[in-house]
């Protein structure tokens, strides 16, 4: 049967990247997205934008809602010191297979915790599964009418604290109406827009950044 796109993009990795060079790898999906297939990747353009936030927040805890394919898990992981750790959620048991196999080639495997299962789910259980009372950092880039319930829950599990950092892709393209309405009203958040590009187009997009305020 025919290759899904996530094992051509994980191909690409492997033909062109350097294993343990979280940054060849970083290129190499960029690359094959820019040159070959399309792909849902946060991308180079608004990835340094993601890089610039995780490096000014330096997250001891930190959450990815929709791995894909793992290329922001790795340019996030990349950027953690050692003895932090990134959960990223995946229900998607194919494209978390792929994710695994990218962040392996990355060599961040062990600054990872991939978790398979609905967000939804799975945001309930941090605390018990991994101790986690409260996440730095959460970037946000799974079904778009998902992005209000789950910070919705993870306010309702006490998973943020005064100064928690939120960070969410598409909010332009294709577009999160009732997030970005939530997080731009809501007494409870300061928030930010940073202006941005679809990934690999010219199409504007952006990603918000919004502080808890507790
Ligand atoms: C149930 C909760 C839940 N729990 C756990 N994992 C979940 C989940 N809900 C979803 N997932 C996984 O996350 C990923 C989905 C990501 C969804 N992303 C876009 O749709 C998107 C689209 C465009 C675009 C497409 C076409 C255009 F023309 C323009 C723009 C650009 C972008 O950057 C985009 O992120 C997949 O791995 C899902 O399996
Ligand atoms: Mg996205």
């Amino acid at each position: 049967t025919r290759s899904t796109r996530p094992q051509r993009l994980l191909r690409a990795v492997q033909q062109k990247a350097i294993k343990g060079d979280p940054q060849s790898v970083i290129s190499a999906i960029d690359y094959f997205c820019r040159h070959s297939e399309w792909a849902m990747n946060v991308g180079d353009e608004k990835g340094s934008i993601l890089d610039s936030v995780v490096c000014e927040v330096c997250p001891t805890t930190a959450l990815e809602l929709g791995t894909y394919c793992g290329y922001s898990t790795v340019r996030i992981a990349r950027l953690l010191p050692p003895g932090t750790k990134l959960i990223t959620l995946e229900f998607n048991p194919a494209f978390a297979a792929v994710a695994r196999q990218v962040i392996e080639y990355a060599g961040l495997q062990n600054k990872v915790c991939l978790v398979e299962g609905a967000s939804g789910d799975l945001i309930p259980k941090m605390c018990q599964m991994f101790g986690i009372k409260t996440f730095d950092f959460v970037f946000i880039d799974h079904w778009k009418d998902r992005y209000l319930p789950d910070i919705k829950l993870l306010e309702e599990c006490q998973l943020l604290r005064k100064g928690s950092i939120l960070l969410a892709d598409n909010v332009i393209c294709p577009g999160t109406p009732e997030y970005l309405e939530y997080v731009r009203n809501s007494p409870h958040y300061e928030s930010k827009y940073f202006k941005s590009h679809l990934e690999y187009t010219k199409v504007e997009d952006g990603l918000e950044k919004s502080v808890f305020l507790g």
